[in-house]
């Protein structure tokens, strides 16, 4: 979320995998961010410029976003193949040279975390990096502004619609715990009635509402109906936490981090045993359905030319009427065998036609079928052929 300190997260554990040894490959993915205080290998900054996007395509903030990160998904080919080789062994003469293996890739996402997560690019961004390394979505919560259990139901929908929109492996990092610790989240994540305890609290103090930065004391009014709609969402999204690691970071002071980096490894683990087959059995049944559309396809071409070609016979068959219908019945008849075939050799061209189509028809299918559908990891590709950038 805007203001949660993603960045200054980001810069933290860079510093701590520097001062591990265990050098990072980062990628800056906000276009709008005026200064990165940190090294980016590489940013999307280099490649598309914001304001100028803004300007041209006459667009508000968001929308320069959105395009600019459009623009920058038609180079993630590039992107992968500069990944794939830092993530490589390197060969023997560069490794003496001191070139190291990468082993983290880290990436920050633009503040307006939904105009990246809810748009083509930010899905072909996501997409293409799951489909080729084990990939973990860490979300950013400012600890002191969730401790009202209002302000905290908002942002554990808002994660959640993240989880199911990505599905990807997430971990809550309850960030800027030397100023608020996150216990009480934990406790209200894995103890329905701590959290209804809490709500009741809220109630009997009019504290209902929360507000931002306090602990909900003083700020809004109880309303019935609030609170039984809290009450039932934490009963819903039970089922969610239990997919989720929670850590609590101070990205100031540095607490917590190490604590991260094992709750990384974790979901690392999940995203090998649960999230890998599940991606390629997704891969597997796009590319099933799109061999069965192929299929439908050439069919229908082929009862189509089967069609005209009955129509045609019974034309043929259709005796004349009259003088004038018969002498028109030669001329066609000389006009479509070109006055040289007899009917025999005109069945035989059909038939020949058919197959060097039902061929030509095949091979266009086939050369065509990268269909960028919602989930597919392979538009990227498609986009990068289709030369949009
Ligand atoms: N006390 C404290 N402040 C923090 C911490 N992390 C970030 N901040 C502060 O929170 C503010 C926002 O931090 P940023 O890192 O810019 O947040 P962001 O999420 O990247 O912001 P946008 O990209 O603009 O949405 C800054 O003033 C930071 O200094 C923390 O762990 N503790």
């Amino acid at each position: 979320m805007a203001g949660s300190g993603k960045t200054t997260f980001m810069q933290r554990i860079n510093a701590h995998l520097h001062s591990n040894r265990d050098i990072p490959y980062v990628i800056n993915l906000d276009p709008a961010v005026r200064s990165v205080p940190f090294d980016t290998n590489i940013d999307i900054r280099d490649s598309v410029d914001y304001k100028e996007v803004m300007k041209q395509y006459n667009l508000g903030p968001n929308g320069g976003i959105l395009t600019s990160l459009n623009l920058f998904a038609t180079k993630i080919d590039q992107v992968l193949n500069l990944l794939e080789k830092r993530t490589a062994h390197p060969p023997p003469e560069e490794a003496a040279r001191g070139k190291k293996q990468i082993g983290k890739i880290l990436v920050d996402t633009p503040g307006q975390i939904e105009v990246f997560v809810w748009s083509a690019s930010g899905d072909i961004l996501l997409g293409s990096l799951a489909s080729t390394f084990p990939t973990v979505i860490a979300y950013i919560i400012d600890t002191p502004r969730t401790a009202s259990t209002s302000t905290f139901m908002s942002n554990m929908l808002y994660a959640c619609s993240i989880l199911y929109k990505t599905k990807l492996p997430m971990i809550l990092v309850f960030n800027k715990t030397d100023v608020k610790d996150a216990a009480f989240a934990k406790e209200w994540m894995t103890d329905f009635e701590a959290f209804q305890a809490a709500l009741r609290g809220e109630e009997n103090t009019g504290a209902f509402g929360g507000y931002e930065g306090g602990d909900g004391a003083g700020a809004g009014q109880g309303s019935g109906y609030m609170s039984s709609l809290l009450n039932s969402m934490s009963l819903v999204l039970e089922e969610f936490y239990r997919h989720l690691s929670v850590v609590g970071v101070s990205s100031m002071t540095g607490d917590g981090v190490d604590e991260f980096f094992e709750a990384v490894e974790v979901k690392k683990g999940e995203f090998e045993r649960d999230y890998r087959p599940e991606l390629e059995r997704r891969k597997q049944e796009r590319e099933k359905a799109r061999e069965g559309k192929k299929e439908e396809q050439l069919g229908q071409l082929l009862r189509d030319l089967n069609m005209s070609g009955q129509d045609k016979a019974r034309r043929a068959k259709k005796e004349p009427e009259t003088v004038s219908e018969a002498e028109e019945d030669d001329e066609e008849g000389e006009e479509e065998s070109g006055g040289l075939l007899d009917p025999d050799e005109d069945e035989d061209q059909d038939d020949s036609k058919a197959s060097g189509l039902k061929k030509r028809y095949q091979q266009a299918l086939d050369d065509s079928s990268t269909d960028p559908g919602q989930d597919d990891f392979s538009f990227a590709s498609y986009v990068q052929r289709a030369r949009m950038g």
